[in-house]
């Protein structure tokens, strides 16, 4: 995913391919002061050493990418590298050095390449939950303690959202993972007067959803059972067929279910491993519902995406929505950005639609100065 987010930024930017799938380049944002594509700059840790380039073409092969591309916008790949780094998290001691140093990393990126904002994106393996309500994350004064103690045990997606908010950089979580939902984060958000956004990029079942249970809800009709079964490869698919990894994903993706609809609704949601089917998804919903006299009827659909081109535009999107947050004094959860996730910040509303048109309200909002 972040490779096709910097390959399609780069390809988008010299007019080599048009936006589709980018919510930004829509008409109703253009008064809306955006950093333009060919003005983003990406950095990022890794896990492993394989060039941007050498990815592209990997992703050319699983036909996400079309062929030729990667060529054409080599150079900015090549810079990209430049500032992608082996993420701390797998060297580092202590939880304290290895904040230090993505806090260290961030400022020298700010500087070296003369940025207004540097946002930070998770798009990581999606973590296992975390237990509720740890003493030592329940205040920021409690978790400096436990650091200098080395008992904050917080999940590396929190350590980047820590390391992120005090380098002053906006954080945006786009898996379900920890990442700063937890009680001396968002006190650190606020003392910092960061803004931040998540959680769970809602990018194909899901969003299909959040369209459909709206409509059942407003023609009071009453969905019985609602069983979606997620079909997926790639590294998502190995990640997610970890029983605790899919948990974080499965409570992510039933909340707007039980958020929606007043009434009991028998909710499953299954996710396969299926490591042929590499970068591409399907999905299966099954839904039983009930009408007027209760007659029973049903509904299926069939969703057949490519995840990272699905999540790739949206990833661009939120940079540069935060971006202009950010330059417009704005702190704290991001909840008008709930358009763009499964588990959103701050919000109950999951209905696409009325999701959308906060979301312009608020980009109305930020000003439309230069970018
Ligand atoms: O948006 P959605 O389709 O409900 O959920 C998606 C998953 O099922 C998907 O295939 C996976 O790769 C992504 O992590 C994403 O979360």
């Amino acid at each position: 995913m972040a490779t096709t987010a910097m390959l399609g930024a780069a390809a988008v930017g010299s007019g080599l391919v048009p936006p589709i799938g980018c919510v930004s380049t829509r008409p109703d944002f253009a008064p809306v002061a955006l950093a333009g594509f060919d003005e983003l700059v990406f950095g990022g840790h890794e896990l492993v050493d394989t060039s941007l380039l050498k990815r592209a073409e990997q992703l050319v092969h699983a036909r996400v990418v079309p062929p030729g591309l990667p060529a054409l916008v080599e150079s900015d790949l090549r810079a990209a590298d430049e500032e992608i780094r082996l993420s701390p998290m797998a060297t580092a001691g202590d939880q304290r050095s290895a904040i230090g140093d993505v806090i260290t990393d961030l400022e020298d990126f700010r500087r070296r390449l003369e940025l207004d904002t540097v946002v930070v994106i998770n798009v990581s393996s999606t973590e296992a939950p975390i237990p509720y309500g740890l003493p030592q994350h329940a205040s920021l004064r409690a978790l400096l303690r436990a650091l200098d103690e080395g008992t904050a045990a917080l999940p590396d997606s929190s350590m980047y959202a820590y390391a992120a908010l005090s380098a002053d950089c906006p954080y945006v979580d786009f898996t379900p993972s920890t990442g700063a939902r937890l009680p001396a984060l968002a006190e650190l958000a606020a003392e910092r007067r960061m803004p931040y956004a998540g959680h769970d990029g809602k990018t194909g079942e899901t969003l299909v959803k959040s369209v459909l249970a709206p409509m059942f809800a407003q023609r009071a009709l009453r969905p019985l059972s609602w069983s979606g079964t997620n079909l997926l490869g790639g590294g998502d698919g190995a990640t997610l067929a970890e029983p605790g990894r899919a948990d974080s994903k499965i409570q992510s993706k039933r909340r707007m279910l039980a958020e929606i609809f007043d009434h009991e609704t028998h909710d499953a949601v299954h996710i396969h491993n299926v490591p042929d089917l590499g970068d591409w998804k399907t999905a299966w919903d099954h839904i039983m519902f009930e009408g007027f006299l209760g007659v029973r009827m049903t509904m299926q659909f069939t969703w057949q995406g490519c995840d990272s081109a699905l999540a790739a535009p949206l990833v661009l999107d939120l940079a540069r929505f935060v971006a202009a947050a950010h330059r417009a004094g704005r702190h704290g959860p991001l909840s008008d950005l709930a358009f763009f996730f499964k588990d959103p910040l701050g919000t109950r509303e999951h209905g696409l639609d009325r999701q959308y048109e906060r979301l312009v309200h608020w980009a109305h909002g930020l000003g439309g100065e230069s970018a």
